[in-house]
């Protein structure tokens, strides 16, 4: 085996459960693509580029969308776009992604402050929890004003409820504030929760509608908001380097993933998840938060499991961990979900007997494994457990 080929049971997602941004582009996606557009997407010119970024704003009830490179970017600059007179804050979860995974963008682009909140409910932000910390703008120079409530739907795979999202976006405008949705996983929602894709467009000034993640896309996100918060965007994603060039190849491979049957491929990753939830619950696994849609996130500090054992025994069994979040998407087969089980009831199981503290949640990230081996017990060499 050359040193840069992985081992065969790494380079399918089938049983990679360490997030749903590990599907691999399908065949029929890359034919697709050979036909794809060539046009100049800086320019504007690339039709396929321009099409994709008009289907996801109007599928969602917007006027305007902007292709971005990733969800990172397109809520980074989301959120650029929204703050315009510093000293400004960012309200959120604080288990946000835009505030926990984006490497302190919201510090050095936007120079916003975070206030990040534990939801009093442990599982999504109330209009209440946002009215005991928001800081109003009231003329105190001491504070750094509230600006915009950026809320993730879903956040850790949980569902947010469409009247508190209505409740929190009424408070919004009377307080002259600002909503935007990390959408990471807004197909995940749309497709559990059966709310019109398009209501969400009267809660949101602005959504970051990742391609990347469940509909299975390899590439891409598209923000959407009205024509002039896009065109500002525009030039925030130019500034940061996001305009790219001849985009139609990965633009038609997202719109063949929108403009298949997402939500079936989104209930099936979902339904496995829940099995899986199920099964912790039957063999009495805590689980950190509902596993309302494709994700299992297992409460290894309330179990006393170590991350690693899971890893290990995961990879025992020939299957992808991370740590206590379980990941499904639809290239998941039922067969590695059985395997799941295998590894996560011997992790729980060994617990007893070695129990582990974990200091603080769930991390989704965790250093490389110590160990690393296959199913036969052969060390797997130099290959990382985890993607970082
Ligand atoms: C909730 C959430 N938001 C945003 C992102 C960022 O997406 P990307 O990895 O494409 O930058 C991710 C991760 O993929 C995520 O899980
Ligand atoms: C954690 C985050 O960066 C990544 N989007 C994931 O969900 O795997």
């Amino acid at each position: 085996m050359s040193e840069f080929e992985l081992p065969p049971n790494y380079v399918s997602a089938s049983n990679d459960f360490r997030s749903d941004t590990f599907t691999t582009p399908t065949s029929e996606m890359i034919q697709v693509a050979l036909s794809a557009t060539k046009g100049d997407a800086v320019y504007g010119e690339d039709t396929d580029t321009v099409l994709l970024e008009k289907t996801i704003a109007k599928t969602f009830g917007y006027d305007a969308g902007l292709f971005c490179v990733s969800g990172t970017l397109s809520n980074q600059i989301a959120l650029r776009t929204h703050l315009t007179q510093p000293p400004y804050s960012i309200l959120c979860d604080y288990r946000a992604h835009v505030y926990t995974h984006e490497a302190a963008g919201l510090a050095i682009l936007s120079q916003s402050m975070v206030v990040p909140v534990i939801p009093s409910n442990g599982n999504y932000l109330t209009l209440e929890d946002i009215q005991s910390h928001y800081i109003p703008d009231d003329g105190d120079i001491h504070g750094a004003p509230t600006r915009v409530i950026s809320l993730e739907n879903t956040l850790h795979g949980i569902l947010y409820p469409l009247e508190e999202l209505f409740r929190i976006r009424t408070w919004c405008k009377a307080n002259n504030l600002l909503l935007h949705c990390d959408g990471a996983r807004i197909f995940n929602a749309c497709a559990e929760s059966g709310v019109p894709s398009k209501q969400f467009a009267e809660i949101f000034d602005s959504i970051s509608v990742c391609l990347s993640k469940s509909v299975g896309a390899p590439i891409g996100s598209v923000l959407v908001g009205d024509v002039k918060f896009i065109k500002k965007a525009n030039h925030f994603r130019k500034q940061q380097g996001g305009g790219i060039r001849q985009s139609g190849m990965i633009s038609r491979m997202a719109l063949y993933c929108v403009d298949g049957d997402w939500k079936e491929k989104i209930r099936y990753s979902h339904s496995l998840a829940h099995n899986l939830a199920a099964f912790c619950k039957q063999e009495g696994i805590p689980l950190e938060s509902p596993a309302d849609t494709n994700f299992v996130f297992i409460d290894l500090q309330k179990a006393k499991m170590d991350p690693d054992v899971l890893v290990k025994k995961g990879l025992k069994y020939g299957v992808k961990l991370m740590g206590g979040r379980v990941s499904f998407h639809y290239q998941i087969s039922n067969e590695s979900l059985e395997k799941v089980k295998l590894a996560v009831k011997e992790s729980f199981e060994y617990a007893k007997t070695h129990p582990y503290s974990q200091n603080g949640p769930t991390q989704i990230y965790r250093s490389e494994s110590t160990e690393k081996m296959d199913v036969d017990g052969n060390a797997i060499r130099d290959i990382k457990t985890y993607k970082y």
